[in-house]
Order: structure tokens, then sequence, then C-alpha cells
């Protein structure tokens, strides 16, 4: 890739500030469908091979990298071949585990995940769930998975009402994906979870990134959009396929999934 192409001054402002001063910037990273191709089987994700090598370049030039994701988050490390990554930050499920140099923070689930646990093959065998729904047990939530059946979008539509009230009864809050819908604790959302990662660091950065490419992410387009607010520049980076257009229309990059996330990774790098 060239110099990314913003589609907004806000987002150039943002790009340039990253070049000027990156040594102050935090730039953030969702891990499934930007730096990992989506593919069938969740266990078989693994990052673009370009993107281990690039976020190492880039982890001693600028002030911070974090990835945001719905994973765990030694699983992303390990699926991201991530674990040699000085400075590097993982925040997993979306904010509740953090593993940062080798040492993972995970707090205990809420009882509602082990009530969802017991009741949920009930609750998919009653709603007529297709046989090849998957159920991704991640200890801290539990997501249904629908992109293996024959026609995933009705099989997720026939899923998202009984898993909403599955999880209003458990205390759970439902997070919708690409062909999954994921019972989770509420209270944490990775635009939460990406602003207290900033405020943490206590220097106020110099700039502030964040590509992603699914629903989840739009709480962490959110959180740039509220230090632009403040005076801090931000880019909004999509990364682009068709089962997901919601983050297009609010980016200000976007770009061809995880093989356009590792070129704009490789840019910065190089502070193109
Ligand atoms: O926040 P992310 O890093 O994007 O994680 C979100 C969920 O991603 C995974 O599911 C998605 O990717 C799978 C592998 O490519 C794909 O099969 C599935 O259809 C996608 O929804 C993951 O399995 C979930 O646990 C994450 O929460």
């Amino acid at each position: 890739m060239n110099s990314p192409r913003s589609l907004t001054a806000a987002g150039s402002d943002g790009l340039d500030a990253i070049r000027d001063t990156p040594a102050g910037a935090v730039l953030g990273f969702d891990f499934d469908g930007t730096l990992a191709p989506i593919v069938d089987d969740p266990s078989a994700a693994r990052a673009h091979p370009g993107a281990a090598p690039a976020l190492a370049r880039l982890a001693p030039l600028v002030g911070s990298l974090v990835i945001v994701t719905g994973r765990p988050a030694a699983v992303a490390v390990e699926y991201g071949g991530f674990a040699g990554i000085d400075g590097l930050v993982v925040l997993g499920q979306y904010g509740r585990e953090r593993w940062e140099s080798g040492t993972l923070t995970v707090p205990e689930p809420p009882a509602g995940v082990a009530e969802a646990r017991a009741k949920l093959p009930g609750v998919l065998g009653a709603a007529g769930a297709p046989p090849e729904t998957y159920v991704e047990d991640k200890g801290q939530a539990l997501a249904v998975h629908t992109r293996r059946c024959a026609e995933p979008e009705v099989a997720l539509e026939r899923l998202r009402s009984i898993l909403a009230a599955l999880a209003e009864r458990t205390g759970l809050v439902v997070e919708p994906g690409r062909f999954v819908l994921e019972l989770r604790p509420p209270g944490m959302d990775k635009g939460v979870a990406l602003r207290s990662f900033i405020d943490d660091r206590g220097a106020r950065p110099s700039a502030v990134l964040f590509a992603g490419d699914d629903l989840g992410d739009l709480a962490a387009f959110g959180a740039v959009e509220e230090l632009r607010a403040e005076g801090v520049p931000g880019v909004k980076v999509c990364s682009g396929s068709t089962e997901v257009t919601a983050l297009a229309d609010r980016a200000d990059v976007i770009v061809d999934g995880p093989p356009g996330v590792v070129a704009l990774l490789d840019a910065l790098a190089r502070r193109e």
C-alpha cells in the first residue's frame, strides 16, 4: 500500500498526527476479520501471515499497540502468533481479559454464564437450530455460530429472539456479529475497553487509530469519535467485507480485509 487514503478530513488529520508523532500514538486492532481472515471453523482462524511481523515492526515506533477482541486474550495471542511482540497488549472478551508481556489477567465469569451454558442445548433444540449450529464456549461467554449452516442468515434470525430471552434470564447481553450471536456479561464493550486503556496510560495520546470489521467494533469507533471531540486526532479504519457494511458507513479509511490491514500497518511502520 502507498500512503493510506482517508475519505474524511478528520481521518487525514489523524493519519498525519500518527506519522508526525508516532511515539505518542495509540493504535488498536480487532482480531477476527481484521488481522485474521474469516474462516468457517472459529478454531481454525489464524492471523494473516504478515500481521505479527508488521505489528512487531510498529511496536517500538508507537506509544501503544493494543488488540481489542471478542476472543479470549490467550486465544488471540496464540492464533495471532503475538507472544513475542514486546509492548503489545491484548484485551480479550471485549475487554474483560488482559494479556501483556506473557501475563494473563482473567476475572471469574458471572454465575449467569454457567446458567446459560446449562440451558443453551435445550434452548437451541426448542428453537429448531440446524445441526450445523456451533457453540463456542469461551469461558466468560458463549458464542452461537451459524456460518456452517446451509442458510446461515436464516438460522441466525431464528435464534435471535430466543437467545435474547435467555440472555435476559441469565443477566447476560447478546453481542451480534458475523453469523454469530454471543451471550456475554454486560458492562464492558470495545469502546469502554479502548477508552479505559488510553486513560490508564496517563499521557494523552498524540493520535488514536482503531481498525475493525464487525458490529462489536462500532463501540471502539465511538471511543475514537469521543477522543476526536476532545481534540485528539483519530482514525477509524474499516476492514471491508460484504457481510457487514455498518462500519464502512462510519469509517475514515476502508481497506480490503486483513491483507489491506497488513498493508496499512506496513505503510504506518514506514511512516507513509
Ligand atoms: O472481536 P473479534 O476479534 O472480531 O472476534 C469476534 C468473534 O470472532 C470469531 O468469530 C468470527 O470469526 C470466525 C473465524 O473466522 C468465523 O467463523 C465466525 O463466523 C465469525 O463470527 C470468534 O469465533 C468469536 O469468539 C469472536 O467473539
